[in-house]
């Protein structure tokens, strides 16, 4: 397993790339679904099988537009797809929003009632929070992972780039979070997927690679002034 970056390290490499004008934040989001979507066929080939029913649910920010990304392509390989925001559509960042307006299926909106998931689906995919997680998540959020903790074994679970609730720093859980059979991060792992409560609560952790290398060189620091 290659060796970790930080949360702050992360979000400077994706600026420097976004900043050399050689790939745009859209670009990054598509090459993160993709990769999460292939990660999940060949972790579960039979999900091409007829009649899969899958819910994503998406959060406030670009994790979600990340869950936009993989309910499309799964919509276009034959999934039921049922995809939930949790959040206000007016307050997505623009990658997301790009993406939740590109998605053509119905998105419900979250609430408590959670008609989404009965009967339940075959996979729920985490798309509500990933390296932004900024407190513990608390309220009907967190009602909705800890019911999802509770679902029977047969229900498979996926986490887009982090279990959402678990902090990428500390592997420590905020709140709630759902454990996950599979979860697909980006370039490299996060602490957090690799200590404390991670490794319990991500399950098999795939690293896809988004094209971020080429940038990932060492920053040398200005001269003291
Ligand atoms: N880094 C990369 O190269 C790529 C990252 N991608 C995906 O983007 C997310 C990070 O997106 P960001 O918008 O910064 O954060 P989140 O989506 O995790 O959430 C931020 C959002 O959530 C609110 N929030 C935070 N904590 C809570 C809480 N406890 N309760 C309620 N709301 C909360 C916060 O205010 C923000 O609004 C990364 O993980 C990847 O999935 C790119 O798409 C691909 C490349
Ligand atoms: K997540």
């Amino acid at each position: 397993m290659s060796e970790t970056i930080t949360v702050a390290e992360m979000r400077a490499l994706e600026r420097r790339a976004i900043e050399s004008g050689a790939v745009t934040g859209q670009e990054l989001m598509e090459r993160a679904g993709r990769g999460v979507v292939a990660a999940m066929f060949t972790t579960w080939p039979d999900l091409g099988d007829a009649e899969r029913r899958a819910v994503v649910l998406c959060g406030p920010g670009n994790n979600g537009g990340d869950g936009f990304v993989v309910a499309r392509l799964l919509a276009a390989r034959g999934l039921k797809i049922t995809t939930v925001l949790c959040g206000d559509p007016a307050r997505l960042p623009p990658d997301a929003r790009g993406n939740y307006d590109a998605l053509s299926t119905k998105i419900s909106r979250f609430d408590a009632a959670r008609p989404f998931l009965d009967p339940l689906p075959d996979i729920v995919i985490d798309a509500v929070f990933g390296i932004g997680l900024a407190r513990p998540i608390e309220g009907p959020l967190a009602a909705l992972l800890k019911s999802l903790s509770d679902t029977p074994q047969t229900l498979r679970t996926v986490a887009i780039d982090i279990p959402s609730g678990l902090d990428a720093e500390t592997g420590q859980i905020l709140g709630h979070a759902m454990p996950c059979d599979l979860t697909v991060t980006f370039h490299q792992p996060k602490p957090g997927h690799l200590i404390g409560e991670g490794p319990a609560y991500c399950g098999k952790l795939v690293v896809e690679d988004i094209g971020l290398h080429p940038f990932n060189v060492p920053q040398i620091c200005p001269p003291e002034a």
